[in-house]
């Protein structure tokens, strides 16, 4: 039997979260939705083994992630934080830095098309990314991840200084990402979204809810 791509059982961190379960397959997304302050970040670093959940309660591929190197972990689940960090450089360089610490080629014609998909077709390699508006800087911080590859996205708000028009290009390129098998975990306050993109879990304190 294939396991899912993340699950997570019965995870307790006080006074977040009591036997908290849910799981993820690949080519499926999430989103999660909830109060603020409820954990909804919170859990996004556990995923990741930023904070170390107890042995045994969040998996990823089937082996327990408390098991896996971090470094490994977090090169095929990727957090898109809702501070994402931009590097003092340019566009071109902050979309491949990551992608060579991880050994893999930068391709700019690549990641050209993709800003283009997300609202940004006159963006030039060499702009400087401190210069850009926060909104473009997010979507920047978006494609960077998205040109990792990752088998596991998770995304703290990704639309949140985002208009209607890219917050929709933003949904189609997760969609097209899990229609190829990728997973996406999303966190939502933008109640047109989590009606538009379905799959919402409602985080409660002490348990999710599906809606
Ligand atoms: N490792 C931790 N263990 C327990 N509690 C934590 C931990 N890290 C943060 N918290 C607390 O959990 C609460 C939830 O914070 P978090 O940012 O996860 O909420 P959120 O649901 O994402 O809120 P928002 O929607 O406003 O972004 C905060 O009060 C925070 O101090």
């Amino acid at each position: 039997m294939l396991s899912s791509k993340l699950e997570v059982k019965g995870l307790t961190i006080p006074p977040l979260f009591y036997n908290l379960s849910f799981q993820l397959n690949a080519g499926e997304w999430k989103l999660i939705s909830g109060p603020s302050g409820t954990g909804k970040s919170t859990l996004l670093h556990y995923l990741i083994n930023y904070w170390q959940p107890p042995a045994g309660t969040i998996w990823f591929n089937g082996r327990d992630i408390t098991t896996i190197d971090p470094i490994s972990l977090r090169h095929q689940m990727v957090l898109v934080p809702q501070r994402f960090f931009l590097f003092r450089g340019t566009v071109a360089e902050n979309l491949q830095k990551p992608l060579l610490w991880r050994g893999k080629s930068f391709s700019w014609s690549t990641a050209r098309d993709l800003l283009a998909e997300l609202g940004l077709p006159e963006i030039a390699a060499e702009q400087r990314a401190e210069l850009l508006s926060g909104g473009q800087q997010q979507r920047l911080a978006l494609a960077r991840a998205l040109l990792l590859e990752p088998e596991v996205l998770l995304l703290d708000e990704p639309t949140s200084a985002q208009d209607e028009d890219n917050s929709l290009r933003v949904e189609k390129i997760i969609r097209r990402y899990c229609a190829r098998g990728g997973a996406c975990l999303w966190i939502s306050h933008d109640p047109r979204q989590l009606e538009r993109m379905g799959n919402v879990l409602h985080l409660k304190q002490g348990g999710v809810f599906h809606e």
